[in-house]
């Protein structure tokens, strides 16, 4: 292997969702992927000059952010202050349930017809109206599961189902999908499950026990692509929306030659007085008397004081365009302190390519 090729880290192991993103954008043959084991790794590796690139997810179409991502970017505790981002990435997701077939190799096949079979106590809600019934079946029976495993975005983003099929049966955090699926495999008794990709079961040598559990169509997770701030340069832009699972072709971006020219996003984070009445309004208004469109608002503990907070906002345009530098400006007249924390070729896509998928 070329030592000189740049190395990309993610949150591993490998054929988490992830690895699929980042394989999307930097071509294996020409990049040292590397896994790794949490999201503050890779924000780690960037920062101590081991890696020159790392993915991580950052938000997800139905369940919200990552708050491991926005606690890191927000850095209280000032561990990965050289950290910026510089690219996005998005990658549709389909999740199954994944595990040992009951009664082993050629076990049932038929769907568990039982909702709530597994809540022995009955004290947990009634039964799921029909507005919120998962949109699949199990293939194959559930009832020896005892026990599941996933990354904690993953339980939100499979709601029904677990309501549906899994009701009671507790969920263990992993540090992603498949390091679930590894945890799984290595069970002996064969009464756990994951929830992660079919990769990542194959990888694993897991059945799929049910496919595509999440709650909406057009789930996707959007990454981001960090690099350390006195280093960027920017990464390929996203080839395509990868091969997952399944392929989604009503999710591929345009075709290159329809490209418009590139629009830009940024994120900065910035603190606000709690004793100034309209300091957080007038922060805001930095960005709108500019002309300058907000495109997401993230509020975590600031760590100074119980209920004082950091916010993360993110917005259309970079630095050098005139607006924008005339609205940071304004912002550091009406914020505490503030921070630059990146600025990228938005997907282009945008959010539009992905409204029209859950119009269908
Ligand atoms: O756990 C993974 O595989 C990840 O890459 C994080 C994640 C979890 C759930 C949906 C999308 C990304």
């Amino acid at each position: 292997m070329d030592k000189k090729q740049p190395v990309v880290a993610f949150l591993g192991p490998r054929a988490s969702y992830t690895h699929q993103a980042a394989q999307s954008v930097f071509p294996p043959e020409s990049h040292t992927l590397t896994p790794l084991m949490s999201i503050a790794d890779c924000f780690a590796a960037v920062q101590n000059d081991k890696a020159s690139y790392s993915v991580v997810p950052f938000e997800n179409s139905s369940n919200g952010a990552v708050v491991f991502t926005l606690d890191l970017l927000a850095d209280i505790q000032g561990l990965c202050g050289d950290v910026v981002v510089t690219g996005e990435i998005y990658l549709p997701v389909h999740h199954c349930l994944v595990g040992r077939v009951s009664g082993g190799e050629g076990g049932g096949t038929q769907a568990q017809s039982v909702s709530g079979s597994h809540d022995a106590t009955g004290l947990l809600e009634k039964e799921p109206t029909e507005s919120q019934q998962p949109h699949v079946r199990p293939t194959h029976d559930l009832s020896h599961i005892k026990k599941l495993y996933s990354h904690p975005q993953a339980w939100g983003q499979c709601k029904r189902f677990l309501s549906t099929h899994l009701k009671g049966i507790e969920q263990i955090d992993a540090s992603s999908t498949s390091r679930a699926a590894e945890l799984v495999a290595e069970d002996t008794t064969g009464t756990t499950a994951a929830i992660s990709s079919k990769l990542a079961a194959e990888m694993s040598s897991l059945s799929v026990l049910a496919d595509s559990i999440e709650d909406f169509e057009g789930n996707s997770t959007r990454f981001f692509i960090l690099q350390r701030r006195d280093a960027v340069s920017p990464p390929p832009r996203q080839r395509s929306t990868p091969q997952t699972s399944q392929s989604d072709p009503q999710t591929q971006p345009p075709p290159e030659e329809a490209s418009p020219a590139p629009a830009y996003k940024s994120l900065l984070s910035f603190t606000v007085s709690h004793t100034i009445p309209g300091a957080l309004q007038r922060s805001l208004g930095a960005f709108n008397n500019h002309g300058i469109n907000l495109t997401s608002i993230n509020t975590r503990p600031s760590g100074e004081a119980a209920w004082h907070y950091i916010f993360l906002v993110e917005f259309e345009g970079r630095k050098g365009e005139g607006k924008v530098d005339e609205a940071l400006k304004e912002l550091e007249g009406a914020a505490r302190g503030w921070r630059w924390l990146g600025s990228w070729e938005a997907w282009r896509g945008g959010r539009e390519g992905w409204d029209s998928v859950f119009e269908q």
